[in-house]
């Protein structure tokens, strides 16, 4: 062995200090989202980004919609419910909500100039520079409005390149006051917006009960039912092969109804595949949540999606999550419990919802799977919850 090269190991204890230092100013710098990422010119995705090899995207080039990672969604036209023809509609809703979890409707009855406005507006807040965004920036997650990055900021180990604006909107006059103030007209578009999801929402969960054979008792449920409106933007990203803008997840509501602008990326997992769910003009994508996946016993299906980024264009999409009102207790629908068909589900609020969240750094972020009973010969056991 040679003799210890003292020069040599200063040299690299002074490296590897200069690292952590720059990784400690990197995190700061990647608590402000990646907006203001690419503001400081990136050319390469940062090491805090990049996910383990298995979890990256394989993305598979194509313009081409007939290709089989590109996957055409039932498409619900919601005016045949209000004509003779709607057993027929709401049978096309049931194979859809049992079949993929998720579809598109159109003929929806929201104005082209109110799903416009909201995209524009969501555009022009994401544009203000990054002070005007940072007021409005909370680690508390049942803040009325909170501006954030990644998925769960505080719990990821890798992020995600999606920054997003998550506005409370139940009872609206009460946290209207706490929504941004500028860009100007941002509360007046998107309060439009959100009045618009809210009937929208109680339009087809409507029909939903109907078509699962269940009371419509369940209805005045979500008069006053939570809502929240998740703003997200993924801003063009230099390896889009490396990293996601959100990871696997399922939503925990009742429905999501998602407006994406012209530039896809969402992915549904259908029969164990990826695949891409292209922009439909003027639709609305609508999902089923975790709770109506309980309440409907296990019948209709919250399944899994993330989002791919580009290299080329800025995304903008917006998630309106409903559900019954926040301390209600979500359980599985009598009608659809019997002896041949128990109940798959553990009863399930909201308090426990948020401990999951901030309290796992969830792999598949799938709080549905830690609600599942597992049977056994004659006996039911309560799944794991943490
Ligand atoms: O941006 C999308 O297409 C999906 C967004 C989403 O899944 C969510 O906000 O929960
Ligand atoms: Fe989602």
């Amino acid at each position: 062995m040679g003799a210890i090269d003292v020069a040599a190991i200063a040299k690299s204890e002074g490296e590897s200090m200069v690292k952590r230092e720059e990784e400690r100013m990197g995190e700061a710098e990647y608590m402000k989202g990646v907006r203001h990422l690419c503001d400081t010119g990136v050319t390469k995705v940062p090491n805090r980004y990049i996910l383990p090899a298995p979890d990256r995207p394989h993305i598979v080039r194509c313009g081409d919609s007939t290709n089989s990672h590109n996957l055409k969604l039932p498409i619900i036209d919601l005016s045949l419910l209000h004509t003779p023809k709607r057993a027929m509609a709401l049978e096309a809703l049931s194979m859809a909500c049992k079949e993929y979890g998720f579809f598109q409707v159109v003929n929806h009855g929201i104005p082209s100039e109110v799903i416009e406005d909201m995209i524009d507006v969501s555009k022009r807040f994401f544009g203000m520079p990054y002070d005007e965004r940072e007021k409005y920036m909370s680690s508390d997650l049942r803040s009325p409005v909170r501006y954030g990055t990644s998925f769960n900021q505080i719990k990821d180990r890798v992020f995600c390149w999606r920054d997003f604006l998550k506005l409370s909107c139940q009872p609206l006059e009460s946290v209207l006051p706490f929504w941004p103030s500028s860009p100007a007209d941002m509360r007046e578009k998107t309060s439009a917006y959100a009045n618009g999801m809210k009937s929208l929402f109680k339009e087809l969960m409507s029909a939903i009960l109907e078509s699962l054979g269940v009371s419509m008792n369940a209805l005045s449920e979500f008069d006053d039912g939570s809502h929240l409106m998740v703003v997200n933007c993924f801003p063009p990203c230099p390896e889009p092969n490396l990293t996601l803008g959100m990871p696997p997840h399922s939503d925990y509501g009742f429905l999501t109804l998602l407006l994406q602008d012209q530039v896809a990326g969402l992915q549904v997992q259908y029969k164990d595949e990826w695949v891409t769910i292209d922009p439909v003009p003027g639709a609305f994508v609508v999902n089923i949540g975790d709770h109506l996946e309980i309440f409907s016993n296990g019948i209709y299906k919250s399944i899994l999606h993330r989002v791919l980024v580009n290299s080329l264009q800025n995304r903008i999409s917006i998630a309106s999550l409903h559900s019954m009102p926040v301390e209600k207790v979500i359980s599985p629908a009598a009608e659809l419990v019997s002896e041949s068909s128990p109940k798959r589900y553990m009863d399930t609020d909201f308090t426990t919802f948020l401990k999951y969240i901030s309290s796992t750094e969830f792999k598949k972020k799938n709080f549905l799977e830690s609600r599942k009973l597992t049977r056994t010969m004659d006996q039911t056991t309560e799944g794991q919850l943490f």
